[in-house]
């Protein structure tokens, strides 16, 4: 049981978000840091509450089960564990979340009255961040938390910027391989639908050509933020695949949907309304799209690796290319048997 979830998440630093304005990363810093508490006494919960409160979102814990449930669902960024409780103990609960991905990386500092120097070791070796001796002296509690916050913060930071294109601030190639990948996997696994698209800005080397290099990154920039806008969903993802060519990964969505995302970003890019002299399909910049579907059917099921998806969508994207650009083309995985027809009756 939570004993209380105390205060709602606030914005604290908008630094994150400058650094990344637009992606859905950037959105998960702009909460106040989640220190969780797991003591089964309630008076060292209320004491923990009460140092804290109005620096993090304090969870509390009487039970440490419930904890480890809570920390696989939620944001926590840092643990203080007691070691002697009734339904586990802390050894065990920092074992199961150090080998646990949702919670390995979750720093954890014991906070304990037993003061030997072998359990302490025993816990950091167990993976703990720190071992704190009750009766604790609040000023160097609070101290060691401070300076682990502060350590979880500069991580995700890094994480952050090292998954973030710097030019459009949407998400990076590496960023992007990882979560296709991710998002590929779990559409078989589950027997769901997805879509990709391929999205590339047409004529981009005459717009540079004739309006320079700056006001193309510029140009970049704004149509990245364009095709970001569309999301609709949370899951919903963008990054940048390369150069002037972005990708669009829609979980959960078939054709139907997949073509009407494609239709609003032709219709969103070009009502930036960018001049450009020098194109094919319009006097404004404009994008091509190819899209692939994969479907995953348990009666039809065609085994194709991420890489042939991309392939899939580049393909279709050329083909958007050569019928005239600022247009759609699309594939659909598997492709279903063509229904056979009735032979024809001789007479
Ligand atoms: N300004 C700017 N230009 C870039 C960037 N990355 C790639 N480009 C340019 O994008 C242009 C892409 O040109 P091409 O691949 O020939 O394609 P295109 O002219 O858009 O022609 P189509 O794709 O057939 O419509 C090249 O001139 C690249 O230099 C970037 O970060 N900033």
């Amino acid at each position: 049981m939570s004993v209380s979830e105390l205060r709602p998440n606030q914005e604290i630093d908008a630094s994150a978000v400058a650094l990344t304005s637009g992606t859905s990363v950037a959105n998960s810093e702009l909460r106040k840091q989640t220190l969780m508490v797991v003591d089964d006494y309630q008076s060292n919960l209320q004491a923990m509450n009460a140092l804290f409160e109005y620096q993090y979102q304090v969870v509390l814990f009487d039970n440490a089960k419930d904890a480890l449930t809570h920390a696989q669902q939620e944001s926590v960024d840092l643990i203080l564990l007691d070691l002697d409780m009734p339904d586990m103990h802390g050894y065990e609960a920092c074992t199961e979340l150090k080998s646990n991905p949702l919670t390995a990386h979750i720093p954890v500092i014991f906070v304990t009255a037993s003061d030997s120097s072998d359990d302490e070791a025993h816990g950091l070796l167990l993976g703990a961040v720190d071992y704190i001796t009750k009766p604790v002296n609040l000023t160097i509690l609070r101290a060691r938390v401070r300076n682990h916050m502060e350590l979880v913060y500069y991580r995700k930071q890094l994480e952050i910027l090292s998954s973030v294109d710097g030019l459009t601030g949407v998400a990076n190639r590496r960023q992007l391989d990882t979560v296709l990948l991710q998002q590929f996997a779990s559409t078989i696994r589950f027997g769901r639908c997805m879509t990709l698209m391929m999205i590339d800005i047409d004529d981009f080397k005459p717009y540079n050509d004739l309006y320079g290099h700056m006001q193309g990154d510029d140009c970049l920039k704004r149509v990245a933020h364009a095709i970001q806008s569309v999301r609709r969903r949370e899951s919903d993802f963008v990054g940048r695949y390369g150069g002037e060519e972005f990708a669009m990964v829609l979980p959960d969505t078939d054709l139907e949907g997949g073509l009407v995302m494609a239709q609003k970003l032709l219709q969103t890019v070009r009502a930036l309304n960018i001049e450009h002299q020098g194109a094919t399909a319009a006097d404004r910049v404009t994008i091509s799209i190819g899209l692939t579907v994969y479907e995953a059917k348990q009666e039809y099921p065609e085994h194709i690796s991420v890489e042939e998806l991309i392939k899939l969508a580049d393909r279709q994207l050329y083909a958007a290319k050569r019928d005239g650009k600022n247009r759609v083309n699309y594939y659909q995985v598997p492709k279903l048997p063509t229904p056979i027809k009735d032979e024809p009756q001789h007479e």
